[in-house]
């Protein structure tokens, strides 16, 4: 009998390939890729290897040209947008290095703005973006428009964001590429309690050395194969 976990999410023979001018660069062409609960992989390598092509893939921002991502026994390439979209906003968060915050809406909009997006009692929703603003330090901040907080307190409120849906999978893009060494280090911290918290699955693209050394394991990507370091 076989006792092997089964993957949360599975890469399977997923290839991608973007075209510059008149060539196609072929970034991506895997036999297999699994993701398991609860697991903290780091993707590390060369800039221009693949590493954000892989995390859009993964994320389902982006298609691959081939092959099946499997959430569980879904495979997501057979749902249509709105269904995709909903299975992003419920089981996925992002954090980019550039946040993507709605300008003009207060930080605790944007935290709150997932759960509205999925219908979620705006009480409940309310409290849960408080509470995940108070971990990244910012309740003195949740009524200042986004675009007057600092740098670093964008980038928390980003992760606040990703975070408020507890999200199965937290996919990271260089989430401290522009912090310093202090905020830098609690946006890792956050990461890790809830890593343990909930069993959130954490998928980071880092040239942080820190950062990658928590992760459980680290991979790079090796003509078109996502390979251990
Ligand atoms: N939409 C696109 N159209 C054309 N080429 C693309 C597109 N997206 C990525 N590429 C190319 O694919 C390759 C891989 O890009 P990707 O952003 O995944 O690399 P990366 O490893 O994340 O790089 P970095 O560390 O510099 O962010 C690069 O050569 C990039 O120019």
């Amino acid at each position: 009998m076989d006792n092997s976990p089964i993957p949360l999410m599975s890469l399977q023979s997923v290839s991608k390939g973007f075209y510059s001018k008149s060539s196609k660069i072929e970034i991506l062409d895997t036999s297999s890729f699994d993701i398991y609960k609860g697991e903290t992989i780091a993707i590390v390598g060369a800039s221009g290897i693949g590493k954000s092509t892989v995390l859009n893939i993964i994320g389902t921002l982006d298609r691959p040209d081939s092959g099946k991502i499997f959430f569980q026994e879904n495979d997501l390439l057979l749902l249509g947008d709105e269904k995709l979209a909903y299975f992003r906003n419920s089981k996925l968060g992002f954090v980019f290095q550039f946040h993507y915050l709605l300008q003009g809406f207060s930080a605790l909009e944007n935290v709150m703005m997932p759960g509205l997006i999925a219908h979620k009692n705006k009480k409940t929703i309310e409290r849960s973006a408080l509470n995940m603003l108070e971990r990244v330090g910012l309740l003195s901040r949740v009524s200042h428009r986004v675009e007057d907080l600092s740098g670093g307190e964008q980038q928390r409120v980003a992760l606040a964001r990703a975070l408020v849906m507890k999200p199965k999978i937290l996919l990271a893009d260089e989430p401290t590429g522009n912090l310093d060494q202090k905020n830098s280090r609690s946006v890792h911290e956050l990461i890790d309690e809830l890593n343990k918290e909930i069993g959130m699955t954490v998928i980071v693209v880092t040239h942080n050395n820190e950062l990658a050394s928590m992760m459980n394991r680290t991979v790079t990507i090796m003509d078109g194969k996502i390979i251990p370091v």
